[in-house]
């Protein structure tokens, strides 16, 4: 491996991982995030990892992982108005019996100089605790909704909606896996507005799946992803005219009661290319016979669900944190995006792990159009740490509500609310899917 600032403690090694390695792999991580399936039981399971962003930890040449961690290839990762390559960081976990001994922290500065010699400005993660990834330079950059909609929740009306028809079918990846790659990414809805925002597509954050390993992962539906008496995935794909407008995922599970059947649709990705394939979609998944409650794994926090319900509150929305954000290369994450509002600013900035994004840097956009970013020798309007830029960089954590929490100062007077106001997004980042 190429030498990197990470210092692993003595006796650790760092190991490239391979295909060979699948047992390994699945025994730490079977270590670090207790499952009740044993690692035999995972055997038709497709990994999702690419090898050669695998990395793992070893105190013996070929022997047992004592700590593991991955990426995923996202070269097309939506950034407010456009798209930068992206390294999503995943697969993260360190044996107990080797906890707290620095290994998570030479894996970061590992990884972060991996992501530097791949041209990757920005790196993106779920954090599975979220107070591991701040020290390390990642800020809270989007939120989620978990929903609980109650059985037949009235939905408002959406013109258009009844010309949509729903099928319902179990999912099969050659059966509707280009209807579901081409529907997530929906090709052109990445634009320099976000003037069409629809559910997931054409949104900060908003991942896609581009590796065959992933999409292999995706469609896999091993036995162990139907824990607590989940039924195989199924798809709810909605059409107009024949033509697919939006797709769910989901897995139902029944239970009896005395009072009756008790069972519950739980959605995975929901899509839909309009208000009206939304409308259609939504009101089949919340009016299954038998169901009580649809729990989607997931929704962004404006998903057109939140407004199609008559009576939000009562799907008990509880705020999750989303993706997190890392900026690798300061002055090309922050010229990569677009800001929805003139701005010129100079902002001081200290990054304690990658010391050459500290300075300042004056950033200068027109509204919606292409940004420019480069090293100054001006007194900051701005004072923040790395972590809370990445936090504001998709859009959906305003820079005036971190300066509320003392962690933005103030220079310039104005300068806050000018920024805040560029910084932001019409539509809110989030991440359908778990990576
Ligand atoms: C992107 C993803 O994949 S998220 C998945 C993360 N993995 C897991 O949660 C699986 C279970 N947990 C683990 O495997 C490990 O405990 C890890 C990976 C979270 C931490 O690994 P370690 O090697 O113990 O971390 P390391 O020794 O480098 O700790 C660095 C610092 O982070 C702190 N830290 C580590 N884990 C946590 C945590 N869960 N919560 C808060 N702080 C933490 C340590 O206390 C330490 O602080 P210090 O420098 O002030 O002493």
């Amino acid at each position: 491996m190429t030498s990197h600032p990470a210092a692993l403690p003595a006796g650790y090694r760092f190991r490239q991982l391979t295909a060979d390695d699948r047992r390994a792999l699945l025994d730490l991580d079977t270590w670090a995030f207790p499952d009740p399936h044993g690692v035999d039981e995972f055997d038709d399971l497709a990994l999702p990892v690419s090898w050669e962003r695998t990395v793992g930890v070893e105190t013996a040449p070929g022997g047992p992982l004592a700590a593991l961690r991955a990426s995923y290839p996202f070269s097309r990762f939506p950034v407010p108005g456009a798209e930068l390559p992206v390294a999503g960081l995943t697969w993260v976990g360190v044996h107990p019996q080797h906890r707290r001994r620095g290994l998570l922290t030479a894996m970061i500065d590992d990884h972060l100089a991996h992501c530097r010699e791949r041209g990757e400005p920005v790196s993106a993660l779920f954090a599975a605790e979220a107070a591991i990834y701040g020290r390390f330079g990642y800020g809270k950059a989007a939120d989620d909704l978990r929903l609980s909609i109650p059985r037949g929740a009235a939905l408002r009306d959406v013109p258009g909606a009844d010309a949509h028809t729903v099928r319902l079918e179990h999912a099969d990846r050659e059966r509707h896996g280009e209807l579901v790659a081409r529907l997530h990414r929906a090709p052109g809805q990445v634009r320099e507005r976000a003037d069409a925002p629809a559910s997931g597509v054409n949104r900060p954050g908003w991942a896609t799946r581009e590796t065959e390993e992933l999409w292999a992962s995706y469609w896999s539906d091993p036995k162990s992803f139907r824990s607590a008496g989940r039924e195989s995935l199924r798809i709810a794909v909605v059409e107009r005219d024949g033509e697919p407008r939006g797709y769910a995922t989901f897995r139902r599970t029944l239970g009896w009661e005395v009072t009756g059947p008790r069972g519950t649709v739980h959605t995975g990705d929901v899509v839909a290319l309009d208000a009206a394939a939304a409308r259609a979609l939504w009101g089949v998944l919340v009016d299954l016979d038998l169901m009580s409650a649809t729990e989607p794994f997931l929704v962004p926090t404006d998903d057109p669900v939140t407004g199609l319900l008559v009576d939000p509150r009562a799907a008990g929305a509880r705020v999750a944190d989303n993706v997190w954000v890392r900026l690798v290369d300061v002055p090309a994450a922050l010229a990569g995006r677009r800001y929805q509002a003139d701005v010129d600013v100079v902002l001081g900035v200290t990054d304690a792990r990658l010391p050459d994004n500290a300075g300042t840097w004056r950033l200068r956009a027109d509204a919606f159009g292409p940004a420019a970013c480069e090293r100054t020798d001006a007194a900051p309007d701005l004072e923040l740490d790395v972590r809370e830029v990445g936090a504001a960089y998709l859009g959906g954590t305003s820079l005036a509500a971190l300066a509320g929490a003392g962690l933005v100062v103030e220079r310039t007077p104005g300068a806050l609310a000018a920024a805040a106001a560029a910084f932001g997004w019409p539509v809110a980042p989030a991440c359908g899917w778990v990576f």
